[in-house]
């Protein structure tokens, strides 16, 4: 395939994040195969509407699957699924992955490109971190409230050959793109902002606004975000001095918004605690460092998680 040539792309979970940035590569002209899950018939007979600030559109028809047996190739395979389906990924990609394609990883959290290296060797992984604020209201309703730049980061020198051609699919959606040099230092800085505002949105049932105008719930977000740093640093890729207060400072400019965790856990749907907080928390300590408000806070949304999906066992009426 030329260079020039458009690029194809699978959407593996057509949710807040898959649809969205799915929707702006058909913008761009590329080829976009979607997969959907509870609401496929419906995207098949309604489409897929996704309203933003960049303009709303209904896409209809759009090419929609139910499952990834059955879909031609694509060039790109992104993951939009949350990680709480991740023990599936090896399952779902099969069927979508040969020599050389490229597993888009959109994902948050943490050791997520290695797992698919390891079970995928003949593809190409990279990852794409996604600031984003988008939610999905409804069946095949995405509603983008802000942001949306997607930072490319590759884990080997294959990866780094496919970056150019990618920024250029995004950027012909009207989606900015930058290239991060280290992945794991990429990885922790995004890791930064997720462990306290995710995790406390539900434990503190409010949004990023009101964590952030309440002296004591910043504070708390502050301590959690150095114990980031220092779990990045045994890791081998320190903040810089001025991240920490550049990252609250950019919160407190952010509009409103819940956290996809807190729309997890006010639809009772699983909680992203494995990749989020356990996956950081067991790499920091393999380095020799702990993170004991992360871990404190891991143990409560576990609970929590457990309690609100109906487990008898986590004590809770
Ligand atoms: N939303 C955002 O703004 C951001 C999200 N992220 C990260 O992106 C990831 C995805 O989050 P988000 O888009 O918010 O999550 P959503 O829940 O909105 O989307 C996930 C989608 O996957 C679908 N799905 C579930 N099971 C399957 C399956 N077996 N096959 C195909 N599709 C399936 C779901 O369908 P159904 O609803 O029918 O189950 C849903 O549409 C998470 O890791 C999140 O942390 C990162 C940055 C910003
Ligand atoms: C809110 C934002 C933009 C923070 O980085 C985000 O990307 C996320 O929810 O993961």
């Amino acid at each position: 395939m030329s260079d020039s040539t458009p690029l194809s792309f699978t959407i593996l979970g057509t949710g807040a994040l898959g649809g969205f940035y799915g929707s702006r590569l058909l913008l761009g002209g590329a080829t976009v195969r979607f997969i959907a899950h509870s609401d496929v018939d419906w995207i098949r007979a309604h489409g897929l509407r996704v309203d933003s600030p960049l303009g709303d559109h209904l896409f209809h028809p759009v090419e929609v699957y139910a499952s990834s047996d059955l879909i031609p190739p694509s060039a790109v395979v992104c993951i939009g699924l949350k990680t709480t389906l991740n023990d599936r990924l090896p399952e779902l990609l099969a069927p979508l992955v040969g020599a050389g394609t490229v597993i888009l990883n959109w994902q948050n959290g943490l050791t997520l490109e290695e797992e698919l290296a390891a079970c995928f060797p003949q593809a190409v992984v990279i990852a794409g971190l996604c600031f984003l604020c988008s939610n999905k209201v409804g069946p095949g309703h995405i509603v983008h409230l802000d942001y949306g730049r997607i930072s490319l980061a590759a884990r080997d020198e294959p990866g780094l050959v496919w970056l150019p051609r990618l920024q250029a699919a995004f950027g012909a959606g009207g989606i900015e793109t930058d290239v991060q040099p280290s992945l794991p230092a990429a990885r922790w800085r995004k890791l930064a902002w997720n462990i306290p505002f995710n995790g406390l949105s539900v434990l503190l049932d409010r949004n990023t606004d009101a964590i952030m105008a309440d002296p004591e719930a910043r504070a708390l977000a502050e301590r959690l975000m150095h114990e980031v740093a220092a779990g990045a640093a045994a890791c081998g890729v320190p903040f810089a001095p001025d991240f920490i207060p550049q990252l609250l400072a950019a919160t407190e400019r952010m509009a409103p918004y819940a956290p996809s965790m807190r729309l997890d856990f006010l639809a009772k749907r699983p909680l992203e605690v494995e990749y989020l907080y356990r996956r950081p928390l067991r790499e920091a300590a393999r380095h020799g460092v702990r993170m004991p408000g992360v871990e404190t806070i891991a143990a409560q949304l576990s609970l929590l998680d457990r309690a609100n999906r109906g487990d008898s066992a986590s004590g809770a009426e």
